[in-house]
């Protein structure tokens, strides 16, 4: 078999045509959607992330400010600045880049978010609110492979999905994103024993571990779907998935690419929560 790739780039774009006429239409009412993203220190990696949002955010006509911080501020400096755009009316969604310094504590910076702005989807309110199946803002890269799946009406519904990883951002919500949609769903990390055994059974492999190459031909199953949401720096400059793209390929029903693939979907699920923040909806 020799899977069919699906085109998170194409699909982004798709969603992304739909969003603009919504926020022409909320201007037209008055409302322009804002969304703040703060940008503390100097790491390339994340300035990079930081302007993606920032174009993919003008290209729907979504208002986006960049609050760039030293990283010599501190913790408490950080907190006042997130209260400020809480308190803010004009500011719909806030998004604070990770990773943050290692003097200041995420988890006291997710959670200082007001719950409503928080367009990530990271605060224990909105993570408590998505696993009892209540309307809030989902987190975005899980919600961009649910997204994917739909686009290619892959039922999700009694399939056996193996989530390779377990990080706050991907592994853990996606796993329960589709356990909401009917899966069953193994979750498979670094202690994991016997890898292979769980995955060979997979009928939807998420690869979300952070390793180049980790998932390789031998731990897919003959037309599973594989979705790949590693983003792996080469030394050589190029961006590489967590899955074996090519050995994979051949075994899998649809599959992934990277880039190309979640990374713009990821985005384009901010686009649309940010756009839900200005509604009020959450
Ligand atoms: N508070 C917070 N929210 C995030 O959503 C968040 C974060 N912090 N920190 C870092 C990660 C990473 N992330 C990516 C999003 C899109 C691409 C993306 O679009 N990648 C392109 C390639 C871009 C390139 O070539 O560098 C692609 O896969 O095609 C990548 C990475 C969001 N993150």
């Amino acid at each position: 078999m020799t899977a069919e790739v699906i085109n998170g780039k194409e699909l982004a774009q798709e969603l992304r045509q739909n969003m603009k006429e919504e926020v022409k239409k909320l201007n037209e009412g008055g409302i322009n959607p804002h969304l703040s993203v703060i940008l503390v220190g100097n790491n390339p990696a994340s300035r990079s992330y930081v302007k993606g949002k920032e174009k993919a955010s003008a290209e729907v006509g979504i208002q986006s400010e960049l609050i760039e911080l030293e990283d010599s501020i501190t913790e408490d400096y950080l907190l006042e600045v997130i209260e400020e755009l809480n308190q803010n009316p004009s500011v719909h969604g806030i998004l604070v880049q990770l990773p943050l310094p290692e003097h200041i504590e995420e988890q006291h910076v997710i959670e200082a978010i007001a719950p409503e702005k928080d367009v990530d989807g990271f605060h224990p309110v909105n993570i408590g609110r998505m696993m009892t199946g209540q309307d809030t803002f989902l987190p975005c890269t899980p919600f961009g492979i649910i997204k994917m799946l739909q686009s290619k009406n892959i039922s999700i519904e009694g399939k056996h999905v193996v989530v390779v990883g377990r990080s706050n951002i991907v592994g853990k919500p996606v796993g329960q994103l589709l356990l909401n949609e009917h899966a069953t769903v193994t979750y498979c990390h670094s202690r994991t024993k016997d890898l292979m055994k769980y995955t060979q059974s997979a009928d939807i492999i998420i690869a979300a571990v952070g390793k180049a190459n980790f998932i390789g031909e031998e731990h897919v199953k003959n037309g599973a779907v594989v979705i790949d949401v590693g983003i792996n720096r080469l030394n050589d400059g190029s961006l590489t998935g967590d899955v074996d793209f090519d050995a994979a390929k051949g075994k899998a029903s649809f599959i992934t690419p990277v880039p190309k693939g979640v990374g713009p979907m990821t985005i384009t699920m901010l686009l649309y929560n940010t756009i839900k923040a200005a509604k009020g909806l959450s």
